[in-house]
């Protein structure tokens, strides 16, 4: 591993020693039972090769499990769209994305040699056919894996057309196929695609990407809840007040108005990335590591969750800032030319869920989510309850406080009191403090899309959605929803574009019972 080219037995002792982790931990499911996977040959089918996203994530990311030699030794990857194009084209259109060091120059142009491309409709069979030649061409034994990097609008047709085409007909070799979100826009849209697709394949060729579940403070939740003696006997309604996760973002749409219109604040980052750290914040410890056993939690706790109702929310959009400094901060939501005029969609939202189960009945799970605010953030912060029986002086003690920064600066902090140092006698607030820049400093974390590519390889689906997660999800989504979006539905408060958010969020997070004092001061001269 590391980031000199590798050479094809670094290739292999990665592949082998990620498989060996995972089959450690017992998750891995398929593939390495008789011949070693990373000595198989495997194609990856780009399909929407021509998109924004194949270019600025997939592209990119395929180049640095690459170049960091963690594929099996013989992949090939195939790019599939509408247009005409070369892979000299695909290559033009992603290397501003691509971070290629100068060290790397010849790796890529290696890389590059293993790329190919075939255009074709989405909805012709004859030309899924050919993708299907051009495959058994390329490599007549391979595992193939699908990533449709494309508008859910084809989901349908490109699906049916691989299931009757593409799906590799050679004895111990798999197809996967790889689906991002949306995964539909309500309960019931949702499940007729995931009754489609139930027809198609099976859930362990299904890999539903939530790329949230591929951050490294994610994927820490588990470890961080169940590896810890401390944290166990606590995560409970008896002593936790609140729970917060939270997402920022400091821009607006940025031109993808059109698209945001159609699915809000809710749909595009609450209901997946937010519900999903939801669900490992609370849910209870699994019999194993093994990747259903993770997600039979998951939709346990999901389960219990009571669906939403306008009383649970706050709903925000953003307005121009005229003193703004730069010019997308001046403009409001609304001034998106692809957004719909008088458009009443929300781009910050805050919601109270409540997991109606033994530990949890009462406790606040407070999700909130915002472009156009004042920092770039994703965290879960864990607020505890006041000690019973005080014995200090009025107001001294504070609520204690575990914080998970997801990002920027991966972090876990735990906001407590210590006595004053010195000859005082009173308690002030002060933090543990793990910080990953200093106590992991060099490590190289691994982008999301990285770790669930390689997942999909190893065919791993720990951290890959589940339908009956997914419909659980929207259950407690779809009422909300269908209320905001029906005709005398609520029109969202403003909210300066760089603020927080409304007021009235802040309002009704209290009302729910976290406690927000404005005390704690952080002293690091570190930076993040
Ligand atoms: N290891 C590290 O890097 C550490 C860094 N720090 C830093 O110290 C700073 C302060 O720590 P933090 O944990 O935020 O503690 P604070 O107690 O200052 O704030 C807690 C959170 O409350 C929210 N908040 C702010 N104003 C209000 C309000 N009026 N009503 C309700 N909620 C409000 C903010 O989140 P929001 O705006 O999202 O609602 C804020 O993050 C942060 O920048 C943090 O990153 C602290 C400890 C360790
Ligand atoms: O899924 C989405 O996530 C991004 C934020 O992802 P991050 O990894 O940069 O935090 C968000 O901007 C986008 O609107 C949403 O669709």
């Amino acid at each position: 591993m590391g980031d000199s080219n590798p050479s094809a037995a670094d290739t292999i002792l990665a592949f082998e020693q990620i498989a060996a982790m995972q089959k450690g931990v017992q998750i891995l499911k398929a593939g390495l039972k008789d011949e070693p996977e990373e000595h198989k040959p495997h194609v990856f089918v780009v399909l929407g090769a021509s998109g924004d996203l194949a270019k600025k994530k997939i592209y990119p990311t395929l180049w640095r499990l690459y170049i960091d030699g963690l594929l099996p030794e013989n992949t090939k990857f195939i790019g599939y769209a509408r247009s005409k194009l070369t892979v000299d084209d695909i290559k033009e259109k992603c290397s501003p994305f691509l971070k290629v060091q100068d060290s790397e120059k010849d790796k890529v142009e290696e890389f590059w040699k293993v790329n190919s491309y075939v255009a074709g409709l989405y909805d012709k069979q004859a030309d899924f056919k050919n993708l299907d030649t051009h495959l058994t061409t390329l490599s007549a034994n391979a595992s193939r894996l699908f990533y449709l990097a494309l508008p859910p609008s084809v989901y349908d047709t490109v699906t049916s057309n691989i299931k009757s085409s593409c799906m590799t007909k050679v004895a111990g070799c798999w197809t996967r196929v790889i689906i991002e979100k949306p995964f539909g826009k309500d309960l019931d849209s949702s499940e007729k695609l995931s009754k489609h697709l139930a027809k198609l394949f099976t859930e362990d060729q299904l890999y539903r990407i939530d790329h949230y579940l591929g951050k490294e403070m994610v994927q820490n939740l588990l470890c961080m809840r169940f590896g810890n003696r401390i944290f166990g006997p606590v995560w409970n309604r008896d002593n936790i007040a609140a729970v917060v996760i939270t997402f920022k973002e400091p821009f607006g749409t940025q031109g993808r108005g059109g698209y945001f219109d159609e699915f809000g604040i809710i749909r595009d980052v609450m209901q997946n990335h937010l519900l999903q750290i939801m669900c490992l914040t609370a849910m209870e410890k699994p019999v194993s590591m093994a990747a259903e056993d993770i997600r039979d939690e998951k939709v346990k706790v999901l389960k219990a969750v009571t669906a939403l109702t306008l009383d649970d929310v706050v709903l925000g959009q953003y307005q121009g800032d005229p003193d703004g400094k730069t010019e997308d901060s001046k403009k409001g939501y609304r001034d998106d030319p692809t957004v719909p005029k008088g458009s009443k969609t929300a781009t910050y939202a805050l919601a109270c869920l409540n997991v109606a189960n033994e530990r949890w009945d009462g406790v606040p799970f407070i999700l909130k989510c915002g472009k156009a605010t004042n920092e770039r953030k994703a965290e879960v912060r864990i607020q505890f309850k006041d000690v019973p029986g005080n014995i200090f002086p009025d107001g001294q003690l504070k609520r204690n406080e575990l914080v998970m920064r997801v990002q920027p600066g991966e972090a876990v902090y735990c906001k407590m009191m210590t006595k004053v140092p010195g000859m005082a006698i009173g308690a002030e607030e002060t933090e543990l403090d793990l910080t990953y820049n200093h106590r992991y400093e060099g490590v190289k974390m691994p982008d999301a899309y990285e770790r669930l590519i390689l997942d999909v390889f190893l065919g791993s689906q720990m951290h890959f959605v589940r339908t009956d997660e997914l419909r659980e999800a929207w259950r407690i989504f779809t009422p909300l929803l269908h209320t905001v979006e029906s005709a005398g539905g609520p029109t969202p408060i403003a909210y300066k574009y760089g603020t927080r958010g409304p007021k009235e969020a802040d309002d009704l997070a209290r009302k729910r019972g976290l406690l927000y004092t404005g005390t704690y001061q952080w002293k690091s001269l570190n930076k993040l």
